[in-house]
């Protein structure tokens, strides 16, 4: 495993050597930036979402929110992929992501739950931030990759770090490069998943305003949170999910205390809307709203 990996740095590492402009992203397709209609997603016999539907319209910040285990993460996989889909369907930018050759996936960047960035490999900055631009059928980065991972770390504030370690980074720091090397794909879309979970307060400001650059510059965000934080004001609204289905979808919850637990399922009332589930709800069809 290390072995591998070490080869494919090695092959970044010489590919950063010999690129020379920045590539262009194609144009997204027609169609919401997120559109699911009845999807239903399950590991083995248990169903883990059923039937979300939800739209995010081309420059939304949209927070995904519900305590462990209720399907956020399978969410945006499904959206990526990289999960099956059981039934119903799946569309980025009019693209159904099961047609895999179709997605504008150059448009669309990832930043996963946060894992070790250097994954035990000595990685620097600038070659996980490369790795962004291979993937989805490119193998090594294109023409001026070198420049263009520079600007995504600049844009987190860490150009002047590229050439060192990723392993000695702060947590907060390993996931700026994560959301740079999502950056370096310019992306018209960009899905994150609990970017500020154990991140410090410094970080958590910083990637607050470099969403907030993203979001005024036209970008659509879905943002996986336990909480709002740092990322309040610039949220449009929050879809919250229990047990795989949608229970909420309006406004942002207000900040109050318990909502960063992880097993916190914001199921009272949020801002204008009424409470979303009665305290029973349907596992098996539409919750009931009261
Ligand atoms: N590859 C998998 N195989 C089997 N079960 C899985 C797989 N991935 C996720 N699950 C299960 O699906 C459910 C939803 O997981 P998911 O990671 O989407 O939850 P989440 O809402 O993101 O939770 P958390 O807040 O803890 O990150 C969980 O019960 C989890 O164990």
């Amino acid at each position: 495993m290390v072995g591998e990996l070490t080869i494919v740095l090695i092959f970044l590492r010489m590919a950063l050597m010999k690129l020379r402009s920045t590539p262009a992203a194609p144009a997204p397709g027609n169609g919401p930036a997120i559109r699911t209609e009845g999807l239903t997603v399950a590991f083995g016999a248990t169903p883990v979402l059923r039937g979300v539907d939800l739209s995010v319209a081309d420059g939304e910040a949209v927070a995904l929110m519900g305590g462990n285990g209720s399907g956020k993460s399978t969410l945006l996989k499904a959206l990526l992929g990289v999960v099956p889909v059981a039934s119903g369907e799946a569309r980025l930018f009019g693209a159904d992501v099961t047609a895999r050759r179709t997605v504008p996936w150059s448009s669309i960047g990832y930043v996963p739950q946060r894992v070790g960035v250097g994954a035990g490999v000595p990685a620097t900055a600038l070659e996980v931030v490369a790795a962004g631009l291979t993937g989805h059928r490119r193998l090594r980065p294109g023409a001026g990759a070198r420049r263009a991972c520079l600007d995504a770390l600049d844009q987190v504030g860490l150009a002047d770090r590229a050439h060192e370690s990723v392993a000695i980074f702060s947590g907060g720091q390993q996931q700026r490069v994560l959301i740079a090397r999502a950056l370096v794909r310019r992306p018209r879309l960009l899905l994150l998943d609990e970017p500020l979970s154990g991140v410090d307060q410094v970080s958590k400001e910083a990637m607050a305003r470099i969403l907030a650059q993203l979001q005024a510059d036209g970008t659509t965000l879905l943002v996986v949170l336990h909480e709002l934080g740092e990322l309040a004001p610039l949220l449009d609204r929050a879809v919250v999910l229990r047990h795989g289905h949608i229970v909420h979808d309006g406004s942002p919850p207000q900040p109050a205390p318990g909502h960063d637990a992880p097993d916190h399922e914001h199921l009272h009332p949020h801002g204008d809307e009424p409470a979303a589930v009665p305290s029973a709800p349907d596992l098996h069809g539409k919750p009931q709203r009261p």
